[in-house]
Order: structure tokens, then sequence, then C-alpha cells
């Protein structure tokens, strides 16, 4: 075979530039690489941590980036430049972008630890540790970014059956709602698995969350944000051993004593209702606005009011606390579901806007 000479009859003198080479790409691939994750740190996260993370990796890479190894460096001789792969071509959110780079990263990290220890020994070492702080901070990025996002949600649509699914719940995302949940109790699996698959990945391409109603096994299977539990659901510790630490649990409650448990439980937010009663939920009492209230006083996690919450009495519930709240027929069953979505969005933020005013004030009031 034309080009393939064992290793083992290769000269140390002619193995040096080949080498060089492996070095050189590896040092230009891991620092381009961090730049995109540091870029995302520094404007994305506005974090200066790490940012200077970041930072301090790709100078750590600079000073083993010398003059001998940028000079084996022979682009036009080199057969992988015209290698790529289909996949390269896409990048369809930010949480891939990152991931993609990560990966990146690490592998390069990897060859430059173990060719690196042919070239000169410290090397290996020091790529090795500078792979484990790559590890650690993949962990400490990538980690809680839908913690962070259901803390910035505020409508949460709740899906149901309906011929036009995709594009009512594309419309949502148009309009802005902040966390969608497939809920389809009565389809095969095989249609649950291809709608959650088509819902998650285009609430993922506007940034939303994207849960699963009642089905551990299927949010698994998209790679979902998490899933939703209710009462008669698989209790929440037996889904957090299933779903791990990262994704989101959801608890529903209807009183007191249930949003007690479900606060100790390990959920990370509550279902508060129905408010009001409902078809959607047929023959289930309405807890009316005093349990909104009730959650309002003694939630300690996001949650989220729901049950006949539409445009016309949004103000109610928003008055007797509520900052959150779920919906499903007043988008699913509108003839102009983004600009439902958008009422509810505006009517939203505006309560939020005004809470927080009143909470900087007074903590300026506790001050003077
Ligand atoms: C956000 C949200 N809150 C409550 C529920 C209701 O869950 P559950 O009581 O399990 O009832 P079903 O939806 O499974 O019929 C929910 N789905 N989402
Ligand atoms: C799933 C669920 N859980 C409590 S109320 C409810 C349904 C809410 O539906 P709608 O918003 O159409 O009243
Ligand atoms: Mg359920």
């Amino acid at each position: 075979m034309e080009g393939v000479v064992p290793m083992g009859n290769q000269e140390h003198g002619a193995l040096q530039p080949v080498l060089c080479r492996i070095l050189d790409a590896n040092l230009d691939r891991a620092r381009e690489g961090l730049r995109i994750i540091e870029e995302w740190c520094r404007f994305g996260l506005n974090s200066g941590a790490l940012t200077e993370v970041c930072k301090h990796l790709r100078q750590e890479l600079a000073i083993w980036h010398t003059a001998e190894l940028r000079s084996a460096r022979d682009t036009p001789g080199d057969p992988g430049t015209e290698l790529t792969h289909p996949q390269e071509a896409q990048r369809t959110d930010l949480q891939q972008v990152l991931q993609v780079n990560f990966c990146r990263v690490q592998e390069a990290l990897r060859v430059l630890e173990e060719y690196g220890k042919l070239y000169q020994p410290e090397m290996g070492t020091a790529f090795k540790q500078m792979r484990y702080q790559v590890y650690t901070l993949e962990s400490n990025l990538l980690a809680g970014h839908r913690h962070q996002r259901l803390l910035r949600s505020h409508l949460y649509l709740v899906t149901s059956p309906t011929e036009s699914l995709p594009a009512v719940v594309e419309a949502a995302l148009q309009g802005g709602v902040d966390v969608v949940q497939y809920r389809d109790k009565n389809s095969d699996d095989g249609v649950r698995l291809q709608n959650a698959k088509q819902l998650c990945h285009l609430c993922h391409q506007y940034g939303a969350l994207f849960m699963v109603n009642d089905r551990v096994d299927l949010a698994l299977a998209v790679d979902a944000d998490g899933v939703h539990l209710g009462q008669q659901d698989l209790p929440v510790a037996v889904a957090r051993q299933l779903l791990g630490q990262q994704r989101l649990i959801g608890c529903s409650t209807t009183n007191p004593d249930e949003l007690k448990a479900a606060l100790q439980s390990g959920a990370d937010y509550i279902g508060v209702g129905p408010v009001y009663e409902t078809p959607t939920k047929a023959g289930k009492a309405a807890t009316g606005v005093e349990y909104v209230r009730y959650a309002a006083q003694q939630s300690t996690l996001p949650w989220f009011a729901i049950g006949g919450i539409d445009p016309n009495n949004l103000q109610e519930v928003l008055t007797a606390g509520a900052e959150r709240v779920a919906v499903v027929r007043a988008i699913m069953q509108a003839e102009q579901p983004m600009l439902v979505t958008q009422y509810l969005v505006s009517q939203l933020s505006h309560v939020q806007m005004i809470r927080d005013y009143n909470a900087r004030m007074s903590m300026v009031i506790s001050h003077v």
C-alpha cells in the first residue's frame, strides 16, 4: 500500500517533520475552538471568569506553538483540508455550536498529548492537564444552561394534538414563548417520537426549552430538556435518577400539601393549578386564585400557574402573584397563535418589569 510506512521503520529524523505538522495543526485547531467558546463566554454570558479561563488556555497553547512547529506547516500538501463532513455545514443552535467546539478542542488536546510525548516528554502532561481544564470549563458552561433558561421563562405552552402541531408551535415560538411541553395522551409511540423529535428541534432553533409530558423515556430518546410529571406519574426522584441533574423536571400540584412535597422532591419547577376549570383537564376541580396566592407566598422554586388561563383572565392571575403561566387552548386554539403569544408575553414582561422596579426601590429605601 503506497504511502503506508510502519512506524517502527521510520527513523526518528524522518518522523520529526510529521510530528511537527501534527502538533502545529492541532495547536491551531484547539486555539480556534477555544476562541469560539470564548466569544460566547464574553459576549453571550458576559462572564469575565469563564472568558479568562478560555484566554488563559489559548495563551498556554500559544507558548507551545513554537516557530519550529509553525514552519512545518504545509497547507497545500495537506490532503485533510479537502475533507469536510456534511454535518460541518449544519449548526442548528447555539448549544450545538458550543458542543461541537468543545469536542474539537478536547480531541485536539488528546492528539497533542499523545504525539507531544514523542516530541517533548513534558508536552504529554501539559496537554493532559489542559484537557481536564477544558472538561471543567465545559461542565461549568453547559451545566445549568437549562436552569438559567428556566429562570428567564415566563410563558409556557403545553401542546394539544392537532394536524398543524409544528405550525402552531412555530408561531408560538415566533411570538416569544419560552417553554414548550409536548403533551399527547393518545397517539402511538411512533407518532409521539416523530412529533417530539420535530418539536424539540424547532424549540432549540428558537432558543426555547422543550419538555415532554409524562414520559421520561421519550424525553431521553429525543434529547429533550426535561419532563413534566403529575401526581399520578413517576415520582420525581425516580425520574431524576434516569434523567440526571442537567435536565429539568416539573411537578404538578393542586394544593398546599402537594406543593410542600413537590418543593422537597428535587423538582426544578412547579405547576400550580388548574386555576380555573378547563375542558383540557376535564373533571379536575379548579383551585381558584387562592392557591395561586398561596404559591406566590410559599414557593421557593419557579412555578407556572396553569388551567383555563387566557388573555381575558390573565390579569387576575397576575394580580394574585403569578409571574409565570402555562396555557394550552389560549394558544393551541387561537386563530392567530403568534399574536396571542405576543400579547401574553407582553403582559407578563410588563408585570415583571413593575415587580423588578418595586423590588429595587424597596432595597434603595431600606438602605436610606
Ligand atoms: C406546566 C404543567 N403543569 C401541570 C401539568 C399537569 O400535569 P399532570 O397533572 O400530570 O396532568 P397531565 O398533563 O399529564 O394530564 C402539565 N402537564 N404541565
Ligand atoms: C394540563 C393541565 N394541568 C392542569 S390544567 C391543565 C390544562 C390547561 O389547559 P388550558 O390552558 O387549555 O385550560
Ligand atoms: Mg402527567
